[in-house]
C-alpha cells in the first residue's frame, strides 16, 4: 500500500535550511494499522503530507495506493483518504451536504454521492446529526465527521493526522472504536500519527518511531518494548548499607550497567522480569542481602524512545498521554 524510498524533504528558512525528513524508507502492507510516533518537530506531518501527495519531496520516491506521489498525485488522491489536523468541513452547510459535496468532488454522480454520504453517516454513527451544521457539533462528533469526509470515496488507505488529539477520553475511545471497525469490516489500511503513546501501544499492530526526520524504530509495540526497553525489576532492601552490594549482584547477574540504586531501592532493567526476579532474589538471599519488597513493571513505548534517544517523548511533547 505504501512504498517509500529515501524520501527526503528540506525547507528553506531564514539563514539556512531545515531537513524535516531525512531518507524515509517505508513499506506498509494492505490492511495494517500503523502508528507513526515522534516528538514535536520530528517530521511526522511532513512525511504524511509527502505520502498523501500534498507536498512534493525534495528527493526520494513514494508509491502510495499504486500511484507515484510525484508523477501521479491525482492517482494517489483518488485512492487515499486524508484526515488532517484541522477540521475538514466548513461551517455553513449541513453535515449531509458537506459529505455529498465531497463525494461529488471525487466524481460521483448526485445519486451515488447521496447514497455514499448516507453510508458514511451510518458508518460513523452520525445519521442523527445529518441536518446539523458542523459548527454546532461536539469535538468528538466533529472528528467523526472529518473521518467520514475522508472515507466518502471508499479509499483503501486512510491517513489520519492526530485523530484523537484534544478530545476527552470518552470521545477518544469512541473515535478509536470507529477506526478499528474500519479495519475489521472494510480492511482499510490505516496510517496515523498520534501523541498518545498508550493508544499506539494498544491499538496499532505496527509502530514506527521517527526522530529528527529519521526512523529510529519500527516493529510491533511488543517487540520494540522487549528488544529495546525490557522490563523493570525494582527491589527495596531492608538495609541501606546493602545497596551497593545488591547493585553489584544485579549487574553481574543481569545486564552489565543496567542496574541503578537510590536509597534502599535498586532498579534493574531485564529482558523478562518473570525470569529475572526469582533468580535475583535467590542470589541476593545467598549473599545475605535482605529484600523487603520487589516489584516488576512492563516497559512503555516511552521507555523505548528513552533507550534510543536518552530523551522522553512525554517531555519533548508536553501533551503526551
Ligand atoms: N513549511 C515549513 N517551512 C519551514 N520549516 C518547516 C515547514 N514545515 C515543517 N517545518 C519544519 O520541519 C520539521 C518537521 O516538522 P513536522 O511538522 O513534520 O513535525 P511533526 O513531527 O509533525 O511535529 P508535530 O508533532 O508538532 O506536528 C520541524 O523542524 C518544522 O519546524
Amino acid at each position: 500500500m505504501i512504498h517509500a524510498r529515501a524520501l527526503t524533504r528540506r525547507f528553506k528558512i531564514k539563514g539556512g535550511e531545515v531537513e524535516a525528513v531525512r531518507g524515509l524508507d517505508l513499506d506498509v502492507e494492505p490492511g495494517t494499522l500503523v502508528a507513526f510516533l515522534g516528538p514535536n518537530g520530528a517530521g511526522k506531518s511532513t512525511s504524511l503530507r509527502m505520502l498523501t501527495s500534498l507536498l512534493p519531496p525534495t528527493s526520494g520516491t513514494a508509491v502510495v495506493a499504486g500511484h507515484d506521489v510525484a508523477s501521479d498525485p491525482a492517482g494517489v488522491r483518488r485512492n487515499i483518504g486524508y484526515v488532517g489536523q484541522k477540521n475538514g468541513a466548513g461551517e455553513n452547510f449541513r453535515v449531509l451536504d458537506e459529505l455529498v459535496t465531497q463525494a461529488r468532488c471525487y466524481g460521483l454522480t448526485r445519486d451515488e454521492a447521496r447514497r455514499r454520504a448516507r453510508e458514511v453517516l451510518d458508518m460513523l454513527e452520525l445519521t442523527s446529526l445529518a441536518t446539523r451544521k458542523p459548527g454546532t457539533l461536539s469535538g468528538g462528533q466533529r472528528r467523526r465527521l472529518d473521518i467520514a469526509l475522508g472515507l466518502v470515496h471508499r479509499p483503501g488507505l486512510l491517513f489520519l493526522d492526530e485523530p484523537t488529539t484534544g478530545l476527552d477520553p470518552q470521545s477518544r475511545a469512541d473515535v478509536w472504536g470507529h477506526i478499528l471497525r474500519l479495519r475489521e469490516e472494510h480492511g482499510t489500511t490505516l496510517f496515523l500519527t498520534t501523541h498518545y503513546l498508550e493508544e499506539a501501544d494498544s491499538m496499532a499492530e505496527r509502530v514506527v518511531i521517527i526522530d529528527h526526520g529519521r526512523v529510529i524504530a519500527d516493529g510491533t509495540a511488543a517487540r520494540l518494548k522487549t528488544d529495546l526497553a525490557g522490563d523493570h525489576v525494582t527491589l527495596t532492601l531492608r538495609d541501606p548499607g546493602d545497596t551497593a552490594r545488591a547493585t553489584a549482584i544485579a549487574t553481574r547477574l543481569e545486564a552489565p550497567g543496567e542496574a541503578a540504586a537510590e536509597g534502599t531501592t535498586v532498579r534493574v532493567r531485564v529482558p523478562r522480569a518473570d525470569v529475572a526476579l526469582p533468580r535475583l532474589l535467590r542470589a541476593l538471599e545467598a549473599e545475605g542481602v535482605e529484600v523487603a519488597a520487589a516489584e516488576t513493571a512492563r516497559p512503555t513505548l516511552d521507555d523505548v524512545f528513552l533507550t534510543l534517544t536518552g530523551r522522553s517523548l512525554r517531555e519533548t511533547d508536553g501533551d503526551g498521554a
